[in-house]
Order: structure tokens, then sequence, then C-alpha cells
């Protein structure tokens, strides 16, 4: 039987956080969704601005067709109308002045309201009362056409309607028929819109809540994946690479796989001396403290931008230099030797010194060279080399390859 992957999962996918009633969220992620909210709706400001603009154009034009006197007072407050609408539009474009998008549209949908509730008042007409039909226009605006939070849209809507309910319902304004039709039809309207509305803002917390969970667990796995990374890569007690890195980032500089340009390559292979009989006089934790203060020294030196060190095997290190010439990269494998003889570590089990020695073995990368492992062999030639020299020094594969010794 197959099981629901949903149920076996235990992450929270966002759509499992149950919302209150009144859907407000803890203080932080309601200042987040509230942004979340502003640029939704900005996004659809322009289509609604044309929207809201056509109509009250067309409302120009039909009264304009039917009543050319009536025009006369009523494209002033159109006018007005439109220019806030406009404006509104400027804001929501605008990032700066986003935080104002919500209090331009309860403006508007006010202005648009009052004017026709103005005009129906004003003007004399038997079909004046006909301009009343801006108030559901109005609710519209706040609740469906631009939107605001819902509960701001509640307010503002009930406002819009007590103001009708005032206008309509005074003595010798509107025969009470007409004032209760056009009532019924605001409070219809605002009623509707208001349910469409809580359900639209119900769905959009939702979906910020998974967006906002799913953000979460992306940051998570990433972060996981880094540290996952750098254990698979990094060796624990030195710092440095581990093989595998190394080979990796080898790999990546010989096929021209790095973030910089890489020409050629150089590996200094080194070994401590007698490091078994150094464990054996001062036992293994003294040992990996001495793998930690040997492997700080190319660490401290090897700053080129793709130079790297690793850990080869148990007292092994690799130190690769990019873009650099077998002289150069001489000069630096004798220097990390001195310096690491001049940390003065002691090391009474060395039958060479008095202190902690290092061997090394340096090979340049062919012209076109892909194969890591025939250039570290050619690396591990030479620190054979070094070993059979006497230890403590410096052998190379030369251009002939052959191996010399400093
Ligand atoms: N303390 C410590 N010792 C390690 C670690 N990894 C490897 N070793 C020891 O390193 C020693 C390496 O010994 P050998 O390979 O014989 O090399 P050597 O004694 O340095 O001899 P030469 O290289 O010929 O000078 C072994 O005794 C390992 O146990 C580590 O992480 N910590």
């Amino acid at each position: 039987m197959t099981q629901d992957p949903q149920r076996t999962s235990t992450l929270p996918s966002g759509s499992d956080i149950r919302l209150p009633w009144h859907l407000r969220l803890p203080a932080p992620l309601e200042r987040e969704f509230v942004d979340y909210f502003r640029s939704n709706v900005a996004r659809i400001t322009p289509w609604a601005t044309i929207t809201l603009v056509s109509i009250l154009a067309l409302s120009v034009i039909l009264e304009l067709t039917v009543e050319p006197d009536l025009v006369t007072a009523t494209w002033r407050p159109r006018l007005f109308c439109i220019m806030l609408a406009v404006a509104t539009a400027v804001v929501a474009h605008r990032p700066d002045l986003r935080r104002w998008l919500h209090p331009m549209i309860i403006l508007l949908a006010f202005a648009v309201a009052i004017t026709g509730m103005w005009m129906g008042l004003s003007i004399d007409h038997p079909q004046a009362f006909l301009l009343f039909l801006q108030t559901p226009l109005a609710i519209l605006v706040l609740g469906v056409l631009l939107r605001v939070p819902f509960l701001a849209s509640a307010l503002s809507t009930s406002a819009i309607l007590a103001l009708q309910a005032l206008c309509t319902l005074a003595p010798n304004t509107l025969p009470l028929s007409q004032a209760l039709t056009l009532l019924l039809f605001s409070l219809a309207t605002g009623t509707m819109s208001l349910f469409g509305q809580y359900i639209y803002e119900r769905l959009l917390r939702s979906h910020f809540l998974s967006e906002h969970v799913l953000y979460q667990h992306r940051a998570e796995l990433h972060s996981a994946n880094r540290v996952l990374e750098s254990q698979a890569t990094g060796d624990g007690l030195t710092g440095c690479l581990n093989r595998r890195g190394m080979e990796s980032r080898l790999n990546d500089a010989l096929h021209g796989r790095s973030r910089h340009a890489i020409d050629n390559v150089t590996v200094v292979l080194f070994d401590i001396d007698f490091f078994k009989q150094y464990n054996d006089t001062y036992g293994h934790l003294a040992g990996d403290e001495c793998l930690k203060s040997v492997a700080g020294i190319p660490r401290g030196m090897a700053q080129g931008e793709a130079d790297f060190v690793a850990r080869y095997g148990g007292e092994e290190f690799l130190v690769v230099l990019a873009n650099t010439s077998l002289k150069d990269a001489l000069v630096f494998a004798e220097r990390m030797r001195t310096r690491i003889e001049q940390l003065g570590l002691p090391h009474a089990g060395s039958r060479i010194s008095q202190v902690v020695t290092i061997s090394v073995g340096v090979a340049s990368s062919l012209p076109g060279e892909k194969d890591v492992l025939a250039l570290i062999k050619r690396a591990d030639e030479a620190l054979y080399q070094a070993k059979g020299a006497g230890r403590n020094c410096v052998a190379f594969m030369d251009e002939l390859q052959r191996v010399q010794t400093l």
C-alpha cells in the first residue's frame, strides 16, 4: 500500500497552519503580510485604474449623449476622481511611496462616493438620483477593484453606507422609495463585496504562510547543505580540504572549471618526518596538535585566489599553487619547509633533527594536462626522492621529468 507523502512528512507546509476568524497573524508576520498584500494590489492597480477611469469617462459620455446639460455639473467631480485614481496608480508604481497605497485607495473610494452623493443632492434633475450609483462603485473600488485589508474595508464600507443613508433619508431630499431602493442596492453590493473580500484575504493569507514556510525550509536546507558540503570536503582536525575536496578542486582547476582563470598548477606534496615516532613519543593527541600547527604554516602562506591546502593522508599534505612557475613554487616550498622547522616543535624521536621537520616533493602540470592523479604521482616521486636524500629537504620534478633535489 502506498503512503500519502503529506501524512508521512513532519515538515509544516504552511497550509496546515490554522488562521483565526479575525485573520490577524502575530505582529512581525502581520507586518510582512501587509507588505505582501500591498505588492499584490500594486500589481493589479494599473488595470483597476484603467477600469475605474473608463467607467467614470463612460458616465460622462453617457450623460453627454442623453442629457448634455447635466455634464456641465458632473465633469469636474468626475475629473477629480479620475485624477485621484491616476495618483493611486502612481503611488502603487513607486515602491518608496507604497506604504500610502491603502490610504490612497480609501481616499479614492470616499471621493467617488461623496462626489456622487454631492451631485445627486445638488443637481436639480429628475434622473439625478441615479448619480447615487457612485456609492456602490466606491464600495467595489475598496473591496474588488483595488482592495484594502478586510478590516479597513469593512469600516470604510460601513462609513460610506452610513453617509448615503444620512444623505438620502434626510427629509426633503429623495422620495423614500427611491432612497430605500438605492440604499438596499448599496447595502447588497457592500455585503457581497465584503464577503468576497474575506474569502480572498483568507486565501491570500494561507498562500502567504505557505510561501513563508517554504522559504524557511529552503533557507534551512541551504545551510544544511553547506554544512554537509564542508563536512564532506573538509578535514575536521586541520581545517584543510580533505582528499575528496582536494581532488574535486584540483580537477576543476585542470579542466578550466574553476572560478578563476588558471593556466598551470603546481603541487607541493609534503610529509612530516618520522611522524610515527612522534606519536610513539608524545602520544596521539600531541600528534594531532602537531598536525594542526604544521598545517597552519602552508595555510597562512598560500594566499592566491585559487590556491589551497589539503590533507592528503595521515601526515601528508598537499599545497596547490595556481598560475605559479616551478621556480616560484620551489621558493614557496623551501620557505615553508624552513618555517615549519622554525616552529621548533620538539621531536625526540626524529633521527635527523631535534624538532619536527618535513620532506617536500614538487611537480608542475604539463601543458594541457588534465590528469590529477598523474600530477600528484610525479610530486610523490619527488617526495620519495626527498625522503631518500635524508629528509628535511625539497625535491622536484624538472621540465625533463627528472627528479632533482634542491
Ligand atoms: N596523531 C595522529 N597521527 C596520525 C594521524 N593520521 C595518521 N597518523 C600517524 O602518522 C603516522 C605515519 O607513519 P609513517 O607513514 O610510517 O610515516 P613516518 O613515521 O612519518 O615516516 P616517514 O614518512 O618515512 O618519515 C602513523 O603512525 C599514523 O598512525 C592523525 O590524524 N593523528
